[in-house]
């Protein structure tokens, strides 16, 4: 039994090309199933050729945390492991309970570890407890989807490595006691007043009554979930590609066409929505609330420009832009560069471009000239001349003239060169600096999505 937990957790590390160089990083608890994938993951490491660290969470919640903490410390100091320990505090009265503040505050941590892979002890017992108890909260086919063995993550964050998956609760127990591991054991698993340990120690045992494989189907279902889930992701990804904004970008995620988003229908829409939230790595909202999103931004039509908080995200359209963005409440940060066209500068949650275009944007020899250029937050007092023969507007006429709103205005991204200001996004260039036909251009495109 030892060596068929080695080689499944083997055949899930080989399907995530986890080899030499691959920084993978134990979620260790303490409990028996951590314990258990430490030691597999000890055991292949040599002939792998992975790093190895291991990470605790200490919640705070137990009179016993402490221990726990030096007990994973003592166990990886044994076995020549790489150990942190993160205290985080785990705010009282929040909406997803102790244990759901607890989770996010754990996988929070997991998200900021230096590493490819969290590999976590979830097994098949674990798959189908989360299966059932989400099924009870009406999930849809993503969540009912529950666990994968490869979980690859955006945005750079460590992706999820569930090398155990496959095996029942009774085989870690197994392997367990024939590897003489010993571990410790958090008294909330046994609290029924939860309602996952209800499901744990109550429901499954008496549906397995019933059903023996109940928790291999059930695992079974979730692989057909999942499958569909990806059917979803793909039809997303279609749909992503259909209402994509500005075609010329070249980097992977742009913003969409409104009037595109407007012309889908509600239940595509909402799958695009889920889709992206999963992309940015957060959590999806109950469907209840995306449904009454899309209500509001049908609401809002094509003109008005719309903005509303979706949990950590903020859904914006702008004339005919619409794009999801990180909840930010920092300004954007100025920047000096060479001004070489072909800059691509970070600004909020999104970017700015500088490409080359023939006859249009900035007159290119403004930059090769140039001292500094810097991208900017609004100097006070900016005036700029929007069109040749027409007077120098001030920002406040200028926003007004664009219909840009007041949320926006403060982080709109501005170019001067040599303290000059030449362009500010949304606006456009002025018309002093502007390129004449058939010379060198640099058109600045700022994509307020990442
Ligand atoms: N305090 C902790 N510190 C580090 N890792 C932990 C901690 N608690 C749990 N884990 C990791 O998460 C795995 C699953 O733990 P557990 O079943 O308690 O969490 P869950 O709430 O069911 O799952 P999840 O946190 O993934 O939603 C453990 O096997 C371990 O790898």
């Amino acid at each position: 039994m030892v060596v068929d937990l080695r080689a499944l957790a083997a055949e899930v590390l080989h399907r995530a090309a986890v080899g030499p160089g691959t920084r993978v990083c134990c979620a260790l608890s303490g409990g028996m199933d951590s314990i258990v994938l430490l030691d597999v993951l000890c055991a292949l490491q040599p002939s792998l050729g992975f790093q190895l660290s291991a990470v605790h969470v200490h919640h705070g919640l137990s009179p016993n945390a402490d221990d726990w903490l030096a007990f994973c410390e003592r166990v990886c100091a044994a076995r020549g492991v790489a150990f942190q320990a993160v205290c985080v505090n785990v705010p009282a009265g929040d909406r997803d309970g102790l244990e759901g503040a607890a989770r996010r505050q754990r996988h929070a941590v997991f998200d900021r570890q230096d590493c490819d892979w969290i590999a976590l002890g979830h097994h098949r017992d674990d798959q189908a407890e989360t299966v059932l108890f989400r099924l009870f909260r009406g999930t849809g086919v993503r969540g009912a989807a529950a666990m994968a063995e490869i979980d690859a993550r955006p945005l750079r964050q460590p992706g999820r490595l569930r090398p155990l998956l496959a095996a029942g609760r009774p085989q870690l127990v197994e392997h367990a006691h024939v590897a003489g591991l010993s571990w410790v054991d958090d008294e909330s698993n046994a609290d029924c007043r939860f309602a996952r340990n209800r499901i744990r120690h109550r429901i499954l045992p008496e549906i397995e009554q019933a059903f023996p494989a109940a928790s291999v189907s059930l695992g079974r279902a979730a692989a057909h979930f999942r499958e569909a889930a990806g059917l979803l992701d793909d039809l997303a990804e279609l749909d992503a590609c259909a209402c994509r904004g500005d075609p010329n970008l070249d980097d992977g995620v742009r913003g969409w066409r409104r009037s595109a988003l407007l012309a889908l229908t509600d239940s595509r829409l909402l799958n695009l929505l889920m889709w992206q939230i999963q992309r940015h790595g957060m959590l999806p909202l109950s469907t209840a609330r995306m449904l009454e999103a899309v209500r509001q931004f049908r609401e809002v039509g094509e003109q008005r420009p719309f903005r509303l908080p979706l949990g950590g995200l903020v859904w914006h359209a702008y004339r005919d832009q619409a794009w999801l963005e990180a909840l930010v409440s920092d300004l954007p940060v100025p920047q000096s560069w060479q001004g070489l066209p072909g800059a691509h500068l970070p600004w909020g949650g999104g970017h700015v471009v500088f490409k080359r275009a023939q006859g249009q944007g900035i007159d290119e020899r403004h930059f090769l000239a140039a001292n500094e250029c810097r991208l900017d937050l609004r100097p006070p007092g900016l005036r700029l001349q929007p069109a040749a023969g027409r007077p120098r507007r001030s920002f406040k006429n200028l926003c007004q003239e664009a219909a840009i709103p007041d949320w926006l205005r403060a982080r709109l991204p501005v170019l001067t060169i040599d303290g000059q200001v030449v362009w500010v996004g949304g606006i456009g260039a002025d018309q002093g600096f502007a390129c004449p036909p058939g010379r060198a251009g640099v058109l600045p495109v700022w994509h307020a999505q990442a």
